[in-house]
């Protein structure tokens, strides 16, 4: 340090700047406020996972790890004036394996999803996730299912793996089917990963939708506002849609009902298996709106058979999805 008798108030002076520049970028730049947010979302996950890894490694690698890491995200919605709002997480079946899928928009989903995450249930993510520093091996510790997207095979037996564990270690898996973050308000094809893990394991399937993030929140536009401030209307039960997948990725259940005359496997019926809907406060009509258009899939209102609402049924070469509605 005597080598350089000057740095002291250099960095003073630095530090002065910073703490002017920062705030100004912060009030005037909405691209420098939405980097900031980003910023520090992932770097206290990093913060967040290198305090839990230790704890985690007690258990060693285990489903159970989920609930410490959940438990410990919980608090950043707070962070960010996120106000997450769950609707209809009593269509959970209780106690059985199953698999969820979910769309996907950002990094930002992890909070709606710790929201909801039921116990055992494990996210499968992409490869490249496990290498996110002391985020990776958390996840590692926590049962996350790593999946090499570019290596179709290898996904496959990993999956082909998970449909047995599903039943022999009752776990839930939670799989964005998209494959990727989408948020160009619509939704991409699915992936058919998840649903042949439905059928391989013979579980159901359960769906949870995630509202559209555009009122606060938008990466290409660079866009990250304050949310905490928005008017929460409270939501009327949401009525059921039969929402009708044409779309190919379905085809599994399709073949499935056919080789069972028509009739889809036992396991996936139940009245009480109706999928569940996550809404956040932001959730606007236009937004609400934008998302249900965004759904690939055409639905038909039918409030006066809520009692067909099995989870998932066949019919006439068309599956059928049960679905509530964003109201
Ligand atoms: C306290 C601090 C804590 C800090 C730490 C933070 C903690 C946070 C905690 C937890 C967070 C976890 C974070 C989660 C978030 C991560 C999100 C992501 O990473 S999203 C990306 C990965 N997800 C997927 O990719 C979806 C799954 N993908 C699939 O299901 C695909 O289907 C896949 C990869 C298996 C293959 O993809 P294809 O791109 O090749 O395309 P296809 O058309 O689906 O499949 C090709 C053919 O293979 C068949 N196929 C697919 N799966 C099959 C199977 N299981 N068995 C048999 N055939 C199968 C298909 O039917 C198709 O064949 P035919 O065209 O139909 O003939
Ligand atoms: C080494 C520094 C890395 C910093 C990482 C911080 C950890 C953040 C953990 C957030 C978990 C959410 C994971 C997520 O949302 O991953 C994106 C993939 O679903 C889809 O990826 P892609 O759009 O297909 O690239």
């Amino acid at each position: 340090m005597e080598l350089w008798p000057g740095i002291w108030p250099v960095l003073l002076l630095l530090f002065l700047l910073l703490l002017f520049l920062l705030p100004t970028l912060w009030f005037c730049s909405p691209s420098a406020k939405y980097f900031f947010k980003m910023a520090f979302y992932n770097g206290w996950i990093l913060f967040l996972a290198v305090l839990a890894i230790p704890v985690c490694a007690v258990r060693g690698r285990n489903v159970e790890n989920m609930k410490i890491l959940r438990l410990m995200l919980l608090h950043i919605k707070y962070l960010y004036g996120i106000r997450v709002e769950v609707r209809g997480a009593h269509h959970f079946p209780p106690s059985q394996p199953y698999v969820v899928v979910s769309n996907h928009q950002s990094s930002l989903d992890l909070l709606g999803m710790m929201e909801v995450l039921p116990g055992r249930c494990v996210p499968i993510a992409k490869r490249e996730l496990l290498w996110a520093g002391s985020a990776g091996l958390a996840c590692w510790l926590a049962g996350v299912i790593f999946i090499d997207r570019k290596r179709t095979g290898d996904a496959i037996s990993v999956m082909s793996e998970v449909a047995q564990t599903l039943l022999t270690q009752d776990v839930r898996v939670w799989v964005f089917p998209e494959g990727t973050r989408n948020h160009n308000g619509s939704m991409l094809p699915f992936k058919r990963g998840a649903f042949h893990l439905a059928v391989q394991a013979q579980v159901p399937i359960v769906p949870i939708v995630m509202s559209s993030y555009q009122d606060f929140y938008c990466k290409k536009e660079r866009r990250f506002t304050s949310a905490g401030f928005l008017k929460t209307s409270p939501l009327d039960p949401p009525p059921c849609h039969h929402l009708s997948l044409r779309d190919p990725p379905l085809a599994p259940w399709t073949d499935i009902s056919s080789r069972r005359n028509e009739s889809p496997p036992k396991r996936l019926h139940g009245s009480s298996l109706d999928p569940m809907i996550l809404l956040d406060s932001k959730l606007q009509a236009a937004g609400k709106k934008r998302l249900m258009e965004a759904i690939p899939l055409s639905h038909n209102f039918s409030s006066s058979s809520p009692s067909k609402s099995s989870l998932l049924v066949p019919s006439k070469g068309v599956s059928t999805f049960t679905c509530t509605h964003l109201h």
